[in-house]
């Protein structure tokens, strides 16, 4: 990497490029250098922006303690060689759209920049950000012809956060105590399994009557939505960046943890060919096991309706490309 200045940079010199410099892409930027987790390559169309918020950031890494370098570019060639390519490059929902309304301008953005950024890193892993989710991350693993195990979604780890967030505050415990889980793909179909939400291990159906439970499972599918209906101007990026930054901590520290993450299923649940929310152990080699957990015929319905959306919609891509 080109290096922007002549100050020392950690000696663990893991590369991740973010390609998209607004709202998720420049916090996830933060996110990764303030973690100490690896340099970062701030990509963006639009000249000069990723440049700007890359010198920002790098005049907050006194305060914030770290001190890795964040370059902004609009070259690729910057991008070479690098461990993680995060692509969150496309536009976020106005109100009063769901995110597949996104498909047609986000599928022609997400395989433009995935054919240039495989071009300079043919050995990195894949996260994909940009919505619709579960879609552009088939399409993007299409476009770049990598294994499976290198290619995957976020959004199940935002979902099930939001989940976990109204749990809590519904029964005013620590968050450190509550866990949540969502499953499916990253849409109005997602699929929460109060079974496996746990407040220090006790399901939250034996702590909430169905009623309540069905509010927060309602509250969570439209969790997005709320929070572009109040803003108005854009999406969620602060949840968003969390999420993406601990899949990349999983990876660079191979930690093997067990996530929701939108990843490749090969017969799965009864899926095939498709990229979708399931629990899945992430390390340092990407996707290391997608884990099959037991389904009630109702969760396993919902996830396969969930599956149809994703695939329909695939199809629709994949037309509006050809
Ligand atoms: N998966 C999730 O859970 C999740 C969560 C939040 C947002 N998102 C999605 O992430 C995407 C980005 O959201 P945002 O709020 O950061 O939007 P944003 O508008 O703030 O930023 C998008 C950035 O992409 C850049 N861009 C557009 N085309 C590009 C190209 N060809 N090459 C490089 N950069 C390009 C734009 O210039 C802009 O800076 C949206 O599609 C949004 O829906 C997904
Ligand atoms: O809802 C959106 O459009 C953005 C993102 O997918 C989210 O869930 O916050």
């Amino acid at each position: 990497m080109a290096s922007s200045s002549n100050l020392p940079i950690a000696c663990n010199d893991h590369r991740v490029t973010v390609i998209g410099a607004g709202h998720v892409g420049s916090t996830l930027a933060h996110r990764i250098a303030q973690r100490n987790l690896a340099n970062v390559v701030l990509l963006d169309i639009v000249p000069g922006i990723p440049q700007g918020i890359a010198l920002d950031l790098m005049q907050a890494q006194g305060m914030d303690c770290h001190n890795r370098e964040i370059i902004g570019t609009n070259d690729y060639m910057d991008t070479t060689g690098s461990d993680v390519v995060i692509i969150t490059a496309g536009l976020p929902r106005k109100p009063g759209m769901n995110r597949d309304d996104l498909l047609k301008i986000n599928a022609k953005i997400a395989v433009e920049v995935a054919e240039k950024a495989i071009a300079r890193s043919p050995d990195a892993l894949y996260i994909i950000v940009t919505n619709p989710l579960d879609v552009m991350t088939y399409l993007v693993w299409q476009t770049i012809g990598l294994p499976v195990s290198r290619v995957m979604g976020m959004a199940g780890m935002l979902d099930s956060a939001r989940f976990q967030t109204f749990i809590a505050m519904e029964l005013g415990v620590s968050i450190a105590d509550v866990s949540g889980l969502v499953l499916g793909g990253h849409g109005d179909l997602m699929v929460p399994l109060p079974r496996y939400s746990t407040v220090r291990g006790i399901p939250i159906t034996e702590l909430m009557d169905e009623e309540t439970i069905d509010r927060l499972v309602d509250r969570t599918r439209h969790g997005g939505a709320e929070i572009v209906n109040l803003m108005k101007t854009g999406g969620a990026y602060s949840a968003p960046a969390s999420s993406t930054c601990a899949m990349v901590e999983a990876i660079l520290h191979n930690q093997s943890r067990l996530l929701p993450v939108s990843s490749y299923l090969d017969g799965e649940y009864g899926l095939k060919d498709i990229f979708i929310g399931v629990p899945t152990r992430l390390g340092c080699r990407g996707v290391e096991k997608v884990v099959e957990i037991n389904l009630t015929d109702t969760e396993l319905a919902a996830l396969h309706t969930s599956a149809e959306s994703v695939r329909k919609n695939i199809k629709r891509a994949q037309e509006m490309l050809a």
